[in-house]
């Protein structure tokens, strides 16, 4: 692996991208998909249920395969590429993030609502303790100042994270917020910063780019946009734009569209776009993965998933929160019959 890399790139399509096709992914396609984006020479691949270790449930969605198979498929192939899981402390327990150690997991991201880092403080110093390297994780940083995101991140330093990361879960930011983030960030805390962006709005590259020029340096993208939303920063094009730019990911941009054209585009239901829906969840600031529950409940109830979203967004529901989506489009369906 070249160590020549200004930017250390984690792909999350194995992970953030489960959402997408409602947490379906088969063993063979996690070896195909990891093998190749280790060829890719990818540093780091995220797998796990794309609300992290344990989200296999009725709330957020049940796994096709168990997650613990799909991290040792994705670890047997991955080479020199690290694999990482995502942890949500209350899905989440300290056992399946020494299982996915067990198993050769190397990073452990541990994923806390924008305002609640210090529920990350044992999961991250247990992390430690399994030699894995740690990112702290802030989701919905648009519900935050930026004050707030820097008190937070600092907990989460203080903690043991290697690294804080921005989280643009509702792909809500607009670049220059994202500065404003990753400025404070950098100006506050001594590890590496990070940033994770959703293309709901089309601007994950741009806010993606803003972020690398105030010195974030770890990314993380979604080949072919496999992600939640519209998907995340796509991974392929990132590599393709920084290499323009002179700054290096030691990605191989050639095996990355093969990849993304021949492996990674049939596994799509639908091929990622930006849909009236996920428009609505960057312009309302809603979580990205609540859009195919609100598409569910949306045909459920016979009423538009754009009025369950704005309606979300209104009431500032976070992850976790999933089973408010059903109660607000029954209350919609229920309004409209008055
Ligand atoms: C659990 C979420 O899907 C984590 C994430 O990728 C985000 O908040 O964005
Ligand atoms: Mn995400």
């Amino acid at each position: 692996m070249t160590d020549n890399r200004d930017i250390l790139i984690t792909e999350v399509a194995l992970r953030d991208g489960s959402h997408a096709i409602a947490h379906q992914y088969t063993v063979d396609q996690v070896l195909n998909v990891a093998k190749a984006l280790s060829d890719a020479n990818v540093p780091y691949i995220e797998v796990s249920h794309g609300d992290g270790l344990a989200g296999s449930s009725l709330q957020y969605g049940l796994s096709k395969t168990d997650e613990m198979k799909l991290i040792e498929a994705a670890v047997s192939v991955a080479g020199e590429s690290k694999i990482a899981v995502l942890l949500l402390p209350g899905i989440g327990t300290l056992h399946e993030l020494k299982e996915a150690a067990n198993l050769g997991a190397k990073m452990a991201r541990i994923a806390t609502h924008v305002t609640e880092a210090d529920v990350s403080a044992q999961h991250i110093a247990y992390a430690k303790e399994l030699g894995m390297e740690t990112v702290g994780f802030l989701m919905m940083s648009h519900m935050a100042p930026v004050d707030k995101i820097v008190e937070q991140a600092k907990l989460m330093e203080s903690y043991g994270a290697d690294t804080v990361y921005t989280v643009d879960s509702a792909g809500y930011l607009l670049p220059d917020q994202v500065r404003e983030r990753i400025r404070a960030l950098k100006q506050s805390v001594g590890v590496n910063v990070g940033f994770h962006g959703h293309n709901n709005l089309s601007l994950a590259m741009a806010n993606t780019l803003a972020a690398i020029d105030e010195g974030a340096n770890r990314i993380d993208g979604s080949v072919r946009c496999l992600g939640a939303g519209a998907g995340n920063t796509q991974t392929e094009v990132l590599i393709a734009v920084l290499e323009r730019m002179g700054i290096q990911t030691g990605v191989d941009l050639y095996k990355m569209m093969d990849l993304a054209e021949e492996i990674v585009a049939p596994i799509l239901h639908v091929p990622q776009e930006i849909t009236r829906d996920s428009l609505t969840l960057g312009y309302a600031g809603v979580y990205s993965s609540f859009a195919l529950h609100a598409k569910r409940a949306a045909e459920k109830f016979n009423v538009d998933s754009r009025d369950i979203l704005i309606e979300l967004g209104k009431r500032k529901v976070v992850g976790g929160q999933e089973d408010m989506i059903v109660d607000v489009a029954a209350e919609i369906a229920k309004a409209r019959m008055k």
